[in-house]
C-alpha cells in the first residue's frame, strides 16, 4: 500500500446465497483521487462499492470474504461501530434520494443525528454543504421549501450536499449523474471535480467520456472480476488486455 491510501481491498470475494458476484478483488483507492469503476451491466460495479461501507450488510443472505481496509483499519473488525463507518464513507445514489422534508431538514438531518445540537453551528454546516455541492445560490431564498419542489439535478446535488454535511473521507457514487440531464451532468461532473481536492472520491459509471472527464484513475470491471486498473488516460489510450480494449472501444457491453 503506498502512504496516500485512503482505502484497500485485497482478495475480495462478495456472494449473494451462492452466487459469487465479485472475485477476488484487490484494489487500493487514493486520497484526493477519483477513481471510475467501468464495466457492462452487471459486471458487480454497484455490489464492489456497497462493499466499501458495508451497504451490503443491509441485503439478507450476502457474504463477504477477504480484506477491506480505511486507512488500516479494517472495516468488518466486530469492534467497528457501521453507523460511524458510514458517515466516514458517504454515499450518493443513482437516483436522487431527498427526505420528504425541507430543503434545510435534509443537510441538518446527519449532523443531528451525530449529536450536534447548537442551531448556529447547525445553520453554518447547511450552508457550508450547500454551497460545498454547488446549489446554494439557487437554493438559498427557499430553505423551508421542500426538497421534493427541487428538479432531478437540484435534488442530487442537495443529495450530495446531505453525504457532505457530515464531513465525509470518502465518497462513494453510485452512476450519480445517470438520471440527470446533459446540463445537471456537467454540474455534477464539475463538482466531482471540485470536492476531489478534500476527498477521495469513488464513482460508478457507465460513461465511458464521462469516466475519462471526472477520475484521475479507472478500473475496469467485467462478469464479477477487476480486468484492469490504470491512471484513466493510460487505461482509455493503451490498455494492457485485449477485454478492456473491446469494452472501450465499444465492440461489446
Ligand atoms: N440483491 C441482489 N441479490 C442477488 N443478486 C444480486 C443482487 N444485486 C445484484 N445482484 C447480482 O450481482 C451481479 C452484480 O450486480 P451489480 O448491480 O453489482 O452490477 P453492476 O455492474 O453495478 O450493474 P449495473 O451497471 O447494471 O448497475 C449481477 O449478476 C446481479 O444480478
Amino acid at each position: 500500500m503506498e502512504n496516500n491510501t485512503k482505502m484497500h481491498t485485497g482478495d475480495l470475494n462478495f456472494y449473494y446465497g451462492k452466487f459469487q458476484a465479485l472475485h477476488h478483488i484487490s484494489m487500493d483507492f487514493y486520497k484526493n483521487r477519483v477513481t471510475a469503476l467501468i464495466g457492462p451491466s452487471g459486471c458487480g460495479k454497484s455490489t464492489y462499492l456497497r462493499c466499501l461501507n458495508r451497504m451490503n450488510d443491509l441485503i439478507p443472505g450476502t457474504r463477504v470474504q477477504g480484506k477491506a481496509l480505511l486507512d488500516g483499519m479494517d472495516i468488518h473488525d466486530p469492534a467497528v461501530d457501521v453507523v460511524n463507518l458510514r458517515k466516514r464513507v458517504g454515499m450518493v445514489f443513482q437516483k436522487p434520494n431527498p427526505f420528504p422534508k425541507s430543503i434545510f431538514e435534509n443537510i441538518a438531518y446527519g449532523p443531528r443525528v451525530n449529536g450536534i445540537k447548537d442551531k448556529g453551528q447547525i445553520t453554518r454546516i447547511v450552508e457550508k454543504s450547500l454551497k460545498q455541492a454547488a446549489i446554494w445560490n439557487e437554493v438559498k431564498d427557499r430553505l423551508n421549501e421542500s426538497a421534493l419542489g427541487l428538479s432531478g439535478g437540484q435534488q442530487q446535488r442537495l443529495c450530495i450536499a446531505r453525504a457532505l454535511a457530515v464531513d465525509p473521507e470518502v465518497l462513494l457514487m453510485d452512476e450519480p449523474a445517470s438520471a440527470l440531464d446533459p446540463i445537471a451532468t456537467q454540474k455534477i461532473e464539475a463538482l466531482v471535480t471540485e470536492l476531489s481536492s478534500k476527498l477521495t472520491i469513488i464513482i460508478v459509471t457507465h460513461n465511458m467520456q464521462q469516466a475519462a472527464r471526472v477520475s484521475h484513475r479507472t478500473a475496469f470491471f467485467y462478469m464479477g472480476k477487476l480486468i484492469e486498473v490504470n491512471d484513466t488516460d493510460t487505461l482509455f489510450t493503451k490498455p494492457k488486455l485485449k477485454q478492456t480494449e473491446d469494452y472501450i472501444t465499444g465492440r461489446f457491453g
